[in-house]
C-alpha cells in the first residue's frame, strides 16, 4: 500500500497529499504487518482512505527512535531552542490551518466554519503559549537551608512519553498533550484514535518542517488494543498520557503500574452538571447550556449533559431552551459540513451513532421518559442525530448516570441550593461543572462545594489554553493546559549543596 494518497475536498476546492504511513524518525514508513485501517467520512458513511496501523513491533521501533532522539539530541537542547522550534511550528499551523481544519471536517464530522476552524484557532494559540513558556515554566527553585547548606530544585523532563488521544478533538487533544510535553524537553510517541488519524499524520509533516530532529515526535496510528496496549505496558516509556473513556483509562493505569511504574496522566469521562438558579439570567443560561451540550454534537468530555433547573423557573427555562435550540442551532437546515450555517454535525462513527441512539431508545422505551427532538433530518447516510432533550429525568436514570457523548441534554428540577449541589455531586465523575446565578456568594459556594476540576460561573465549556484542565474522581488524574500542562511533563530533582568550611 502506498504511503501517500491524493484527497480532494471539492467544497473548498482543495486537493492535497495525505500521508498514510507511520511517522517514525521523521519518515513515513509502512506497518511491519501490513495491517491497514479504513477511515470513513461520518457525514456520508463513505470510506475516505486506508492508512497503516502500527503493530507491537512498530511501537517498539517508535519508542526506540524516541529514546535515541532523547538521549542523543533532545535532552541537550535548551528551553529557548525548544521554544523557537515551537514558534516555527506555530507559523506553519497558521499557514495550513484551513487545510488542517478541512481534514478534521472530512475525517471526524466537525462542521468546518462553526467547529473545525475554532479547533485550529485554539491549537495555534496553544502552540504560541507553549513556545513562550518553554524557558519560563522549566525553572527550578533555590531553597536556603542553613548557613552551611542550600539546596536547589531542577525541573527535569521524563524522557520518552507515550500519548494516546481520542477522536472528539483529534488534533486539539493531540496538541494539548504534545506542545507542552515538547517544551518541557521530552520526546514523544503518540497514537491517534483509529477513526480520526488523518489530521495528525498531516500535522507530522509540519513538525518535520519546523525543524524538530528525527525521533522527537513519532506518530503511530493503530488499534487501541494493539498499539495503545503496547505503549501503556512498554518498559522503555517513562510516562503515558491518555484521553478517552474511563474504562480504558483504568486499563492504561494498570498496564503502566504492572510494567515499569511509568507516570500516568488520565483525562477520562464526565457527566458534568449545570445548575440554573431562579435568579440567573435565563437567556444567558439557555445560550451557554445549549452550547455546552450541542457543540461538537455533544462529543465533549466536559459537556454539561446534566442540566438541573430550580423548580420556580423550570417551565420557563424549558420553553426558552427549546425555542433557542430550534431558532439558533437550526439542526438539519443543511447537512453540508462546509456550509457556514451548519452547526451540529454527525457523531464520529457508526459505533458512536448506535451507542447514542441506544441511550435515546432506552430513555424513550425502557424508562418511558418524555423527550423532544429538534430540527429536520432528511435522508442521510451520515451519522446525524437530532439535538435531543429528555425532561424530568430521575436522578437514578441511566441517562443521568452514564456518559452519553452525543447531542442529548438531560434536564431535571431542584428545589434549593442543598438539593442542587447534592444532585450535582451525585456521580462517579468530576470533570467540569457550571452554575448560573446573579448571586456572587451563591456562585462561589458552588465553586467551593462542587467536586469537579473545572467550574464555570455563568458560562460553560469555554476553556482557555492558559487555565489548567482535568478531573476529580473517576474523570482523571493530572492536569493539562496552562503551567500545569507543562508541569505534567516535568519531574523535580532536588540537589543538596554542602558549603560548610573544611
Ligand atoms: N474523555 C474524552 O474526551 C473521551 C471520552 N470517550 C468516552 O468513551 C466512550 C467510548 O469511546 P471509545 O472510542 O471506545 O474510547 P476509547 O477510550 O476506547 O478510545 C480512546 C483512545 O484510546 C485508545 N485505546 C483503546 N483501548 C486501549 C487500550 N486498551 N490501551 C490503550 N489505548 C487504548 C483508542 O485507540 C483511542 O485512541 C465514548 O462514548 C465516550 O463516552 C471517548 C473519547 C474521548
Ligand atoms: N472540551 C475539550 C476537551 C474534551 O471535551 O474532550
Amino acid at each position: 500500500m502506498s504511503l501517500f494518497t491524493e484527497i480532494s475536498i471539492p467544497q473548498l476546492n482543495i486537493s492535497y497529499k495525505q500521508p498514510l504511513g507511520l511517522f517514525i524518525n521523521n519518515n513515513f514508513v509502512e506497518s511491519s504487518e501490513n495491517e491497514q485501517i479504513e477511515t470513513v467520512n461520518p457525514a456520508t458513511g463513505e470510506a475516505i482512505t486506508k492508512f497503516h496501523a502500527a503493530s507491537e513491533a512498530d511501537i517498539d521501533k517508535a519508542v526506540a527512535a524516541a529514546r535515541e532522539a532523547y538521549e542523543s539530541t533532545w535532552s541537550k537542547t535548551s528551553p529557548e531552542e525548544r521554544g523557537v522550534l515551537l514558534g516555527k511550528l506555530g507559523q506553519l499551523i497558521e499557514q495550513e490551518k484551513e487545510l488542517l481544519a478541512a481534514i478534521e471536517t472530512v475525517d471526524s464530522g466537525k462542521p468546518y466554519y462553526t467547529n473545525a476552524l475554532g479547533d485550529l484557532e485554539q491549537i495555534l494559540q496553544l502552540t504560541r503559549y507553549y513556545a513562550g513558556a518553554a524557558d519560563k515554566f522549566t525553572q527550578g527553585k533555590m531553597l536556603p537551608v542553613s548557613s552551611d547548606k542550600y539546596a536547589y530544585t531542577v525541573k527535569a523532563p521524563y524522557g520518552v512519553v507515550a500519548q494516546v488521544v481520542p477522536w472528539n478533538y483529534p488534533l486539539a487533544m493531540a496538541s494539548w498533550k504534545m506542545q507542552g510535553c515538547l517544551a518541557a524537553g521530552n520526546t514523544i510517541v503518540i497514537k491517534p484514535a483509529e477513526n480520526t488519524s488523518l489530521s495528525l499524520l498531516y500535522f507530522a509533516q509540519l513538525i518535520q518542517k519546523a525543524g524538530f530532529p528525527p525521533g522527537v515526535v513519532n506518530v503511530v496510528p493503530g488499534y487501541g488494543n494493539v498499539a495503545g496496549t503496547r505503549l501503556a505496558s512498554h518498559p522503555d516509556v517513562d510516562k503515558i498520557a491518555f484521553t478517552g473513556s474511563t474504562a480504558v483509562g483504568q486499563k492504561v493505569m494498570a498496564a503502566a503500574a504492572m510494567s515499569n511504574l511509568k507516570a500516568v496522566t488520565l483525562e477520562c469521562g464526565g457527566k458534568s452538571p449545570a445548575l440554573v438558579f431562579e435568579d440567573a439570567n435565563l437567556d444567558e443560561a439557555v445560550k451557554w447550556t445549549a452550547a455546552g451540550i450541542y457543540y461538537n454534537s455533544g462529543q465533549n468530555c466536559t459537556a454539561n449533559s446534566r442540566i438541573y433547573v430550580q423548580d420556580s423557573v423550570y417551565e420557563k427555562f424549558l420553553a426558552k431552551f427549546t425555542s433557542h435550540v430550534q431558532e439558533t442551532w437550526k439542526f438539519g437546515k443543511t447537512l453540508d459540513l462546509f456550509d457556514q450555517e451548519c452547526t451540529v454535525g454527525p457523531v464520529v462513527s457508526k459505533t458512536q451513532y448506535e451507542r447514542v441512539q441506544g441511550y435515546i431508545e432506552h430513555g424513550k422505551s425502557t424508562e418511558k421518559l418524555s423527550l423532544k427532538q429538534m430540527g429536520q433530518l432528511s435522508d442521510s447516510k451520515g451519522y446525524f442525530i437530532k439535538p435531543t432533550i429528555f425532561i424530568d429525568v430521575p436522578q437514578d436514570s441511566k441517562l443521568n448516570q452514564e456518559e452519553i457523548f452525543g447531542p442529548v441534554a438531560v434536564i431535571a428540577k431542584f428545589t434549593d441550593y442543598e438539593e442542587g449541589i447534592a444532585l450535582a455531586n451525585d456521580t462517579s465523575y468530576g470533570l467540569a461543572s457550571a452554575v448560573f446565578t446573579e448571586d456572587i456568594r451563591k456562585a462561589n459556594h458552588f465553586a467551593r462545594d462542587i467536586k469537579a476540576g473545572t467550574v464555570w460561573i455563568n458560562s460553560s465549556n469555554d476553556e482557555e489554553v492558559s487555565v489548567p484542565f482535568g478531573g476529580f474522581k473517576m474523570s482523571g488524574i493530572g492536569r493539562e493546559l496552562g503551567e500545569s500542562g507543562m508541569d505534567a511533563y516535568l519531574q523535580t530533582k532536588a540537589v543538596h549543596v554542602n558549603i560548610s568550611k573544611l
